[in-house]
């Protein structure tokens, strides 16, 4: 039966969303994410749901669990947002000391056919294959951002698009999830007397005040080199050891030794690595080793692949109590135990017997990855890495309409990333961040691949491709954007797609104000209004082959 729906998630108690997973069954898991494991269980009332039992109780934790509370009572009027059904939280007593730790759990609308990220990336999805579809997953994402930027009072940013935060139905139909790092946006006129905005800012503990400023960023990204440059860029970055020498290097360098578990020892490798290396460099001006340091608190993955962030206290305590009823039923029939030690032998072995089979697909994909062989394992450390959460944090700062000042925090994904974001001094966050982040999901919903991907033949003739931003932006100058379709794509509206990446390109410029906004993206796609002309960054000398007309078939 079809979820009910509340005005607002409902809790639920902790052991039936345990029993719905069937004790986290390794049959019922969905997906592994930053901050909790998902799994899939049928809820009385709610038929089947999406559990999500979060790793960590600290205070990272803490703030996703909250701001996925406090945005789901304002987004549920959207039918392009994943619903937030429920949740669990309450307190339980670690040991005699008193020691305090929370079981937070998070309960969604099932999304069948899970992530963009998975289905098109990875498994790449028949029904993915068909450009119909991809321009209506691009509609359906562009709706849900219209809702939160446009219905949304005070406006929501969500500050974390990217496929893996997309999530597909059992037809396609592609929803918004993730509101772990959102903020409302506070109008400048608001001021700081508006008791309801403080209050739904109380949770995020950075008040920030967004602004749409026109920054002229002028980030010197690998994004905008020619592949000269870039070559220049490997060359200076591979034979210089300076390059590390700096703290924040050395503390990236370590980030990025963390995520990758395999490099391989070749010349090759080390150029491909380089080159991911200076681009983060390049594009994070403002990290700092207080951020790395954080980001390696949340972000822990060893060498050997393996996500270790926080204890699972779950999977703990499910193995606590079987280990008790084990005990109770051998005392039950006489066997009694004389001491702990057997009983604990008794539950470790389940533990590793279940440990195995839960582990099974980590150890898939690093097993995979070996055998893929050194120029296979790129693949994945690249795709790694552009998950990656980044933190970054600025300084107070005293905004000029607004008495309180704050620590300004923003985190995002690496790619996804508005270049604005990476700026220093007074925080420009805003819809368009958003909405850059948008272009890049098109980009990479047109082309099935991702943002940043280096091919086998690097580094003779991928290195053009090897960033999608660039690559889409060096197409348009030469009037050849449809190279950039995913060769796989069936039925392809030639036109469509065209707009499309003009649309992402838009999208992406560096300029806050000359990027549209999310309505008038919609407007585009769906016919209302002509695409304007190309960002001069993508100015073409010859007439590019097609006219850009709006697709009329779909509207908002
Ligand atoms: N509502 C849902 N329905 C179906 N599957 C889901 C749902 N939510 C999450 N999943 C699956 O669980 C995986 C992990 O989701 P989660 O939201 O925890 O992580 P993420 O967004 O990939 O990572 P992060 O939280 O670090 O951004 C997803 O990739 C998806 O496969």
């Amino acid at each position: 039966s079809p979820p009910p729906d509340p005005s607002r998630p409902c809790r639920f108690s902790y052991s039936v969303l345990r029993r719905a997973t069937l004790s986290f069954s390794a049959h019922t898991r969905l997906g592994q994410g930053g901050s909790g494991t998902v799994f899939r269980g049928g809820l009385p009332g709610c038929g089947d749901a999406a559990i999500k039992f979060m790793d960590s109780s600290g205070l990272q934790g803490q703030r996703e669990f909250d701001n996925e509370l406090l945005f789901a009572e304002r987004t549920r009027g959207s039918d392009n947002i994943v619903k937030l059904i429920g949740f669990s939280s309450n307190s339980k007593y670690e040991n005699k000391d008193t020691k305090e730790r929370e079981r937070l759990v998070l309960v969604y609308e099932l999304m069948r056919n899970g992530s963009l990220q998975d289905a098109l990336i990875n498994r790449k999805f028949e029904e993915l294959m068909d450009w119909e579809k991809r321009l209506e997953i691009a509609v359906d994402i562009a709706k849900g951002l219209e809702f939160l930027h446009f219905r949304c009072q005070p406006p929501i940013i969500h500050g974390d698009i990217k496929p893996s935060n997309v999530l597909l139905d059992g037809c396609f139909k592609a929803k918004i999830s993730d509101f772990g790092l959102a903020r409302v946006k506070i109008e400048k006129d608001q001021g700081n007397n508006n008791a309801s905005t403080l209050e739904t800012n109380r949770l995020t503990k950075d008040h920030e005040e967004t602004e749409s400023v026109d920054s002229n960023i002028n980030n010197s990204s690998l994004e905008e080199k020619s592949p000269e440059s870039f070559m220049k860029v490997l060359d200076r970055s591979v034979a210089s050891p300076d390059l590390l020498a700096n703290k924040k290097n050395a503390s990236t360098q370590r980030k990025f030794d963390q995520i990758t578990y395999q490099t391989g020892d070749s010349e090759t490798e080390r150029l491909k690595k380089d080159y991911v290396m200076k681009w983060v460099l390049t594009n994070n001006p403002a990290a700092t080793t207080e951020h790395d340091n954080k980001l390696n608190k949340t972000t822990k993955v060893s060498k050997s692949g393996e996500n270790q962030t926080a204890t699972k206290w779950w999977r703990e305590e499910y193995y606590e109590s079987l280990s008790m009823k084990r005990r109770n039923k051998k005392k039950k029939q006489g066997l009694g135990l004389s001491n702990g030690s057997r009983g604990s032998d008794d539950w470790r072995q389940n533990y590793d017997h279940e440990d195995t089979e839960f582990e099974q697909q980590n150890k898939m994909k690093k097993s995979r990855s070996q055998r893929r062989g050194s120029w296979g394992s790129i693949d994945w450390w690249l795709d790694g890495f552009s998950e990656l959460k980044r933190t970054t944090k600025w300084a107070s700062t005293e905004t000029t309409k607004s008495s309180f000042s704050s620590t300004h925090s923003m985190r995002g994904t690496v790619c996804y990333n508005a270049p604005e974001t990476f700026s220093s001094g007074v925080e420009q966050i805003s819809e368009k961040c958003d909405v850059y982040s948008y272009g890049v999901l098109l980009l990479v919903l047109i082309s099935g691949r991702r943002p940043l991907q280096v091919s086998a033949s690097f580094p003779d003739s991928s290195l053009e491709r090897a960033n999608l931003v660039s690559w889409a932006r060096s197409l348009a100058s030469k009037g050849r954007v449809l190279d950039l379709v995913d060769s796989n794509v069936r039925s392809l509206n030639r036109e469509q797609a065209v707009l499309c990446i003009k649309v992402a390109l838009l999208c992406l410029q560096r300029s806050i104000t000359k990027r549209p906004n999310i309505k008038e993206v919609l407007d585009m796609l769906s016919g209302k209004c002509d695409a304007p002309a190309l960002p001069s960054e993508c100015s073409t000398s010859t007439p590019v082959r097609f006219t850009f007309k709006s697709v009329t078939k779909y509207s908002s």
